[in-house]
């Protein structure tokens, strides 16, 4: 049996736990095909798209790649001073620390300003775009750091009404029917 989901004023290391939780239940591979259909409209006029390498509990869509041949993607790399690099994919990868695919560090990085299209990991999302990840604030620092008309969207297998926020958390595009 699931554990109840907190509430607004919960702190977010108790959602965390909780989506943490929560996702161990899914059926990672359909929601994975679900989203992947889900976003090809959104991705046909993106050239430029920052994707992520699943971890073996995320959200997969790497399959993008090869069904969009035309699009440029682009993957994250976790860099010193909890920077989120960005480089060209493919490219050689290796896992961090973390556990997480990456960019290997020695491979040239991308500028985010070319970026049309960012699709933001998470473990929840709220109704307002507000998101909670594993608690670095990679990408609340990264995103500030896009041009003004890039396109954002949260992954998460969650949407839920209101999460707690803090003054740097900033706000990502939802896919409209849904997350
Ligand atoms: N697949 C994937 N790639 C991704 C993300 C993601 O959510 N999914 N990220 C999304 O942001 C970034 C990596 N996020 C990370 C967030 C926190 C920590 C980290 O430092 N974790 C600490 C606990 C937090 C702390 O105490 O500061 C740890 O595990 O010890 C690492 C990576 C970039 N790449
Ligand atoms: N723009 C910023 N400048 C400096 N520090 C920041 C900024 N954004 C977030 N932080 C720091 O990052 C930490 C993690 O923030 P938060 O819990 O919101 O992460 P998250 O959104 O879950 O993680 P992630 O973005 O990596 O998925 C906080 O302790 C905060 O102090």
């Amino acid at each position: 049996m699931s554990k109840p989901t907190p509430s607004p004023a919960s702190p977010k290391t108790e959602w965390r736990t909780w989506a943490l939780e929560a996702r161990r239940s899914l059926d990672r591979a359909s929601l994975s095909a679900q989203l992947h259909r889900a976003l090809l409209p959104a991705l046909v006029d993106a050239q430029h798209v920052l994707l992520y390498a699943a971890t073996a509990e995320e959200i997969d869509l790497l399959s993008l790649v090869a069904a969009l041949p035309e699009t440029q993607f682009y993957l994250p790399r976790c860099a010193p001073q909890r920077r989120l690099a960005v480089h060209a994919y493919p490219c050689p990868l290796v896992t961090s620390r973390f556990g997480i695919r990456e960019p290997a560090a020695d491979q040239p990085e991308a500028d985010p300003f070319t970026l049309d299209l960012v699709l933001v990991p998470a473990l929840v999302l709220d109704q307002r775009g507000y998101r909670l990840g594993y608690g670095g604030g990679y990408y609340d620092r990264f995103l500030p750091r896009l041009r003004p008309d890039c396109r954002t969207l949260g992954i998460a297998p969650f949407i839920v009404a209101e999460l707690p926020t803090d003054p740097w958390d900033v706000p990502v595009g939802l896919l409209s029917g849904g997350g």
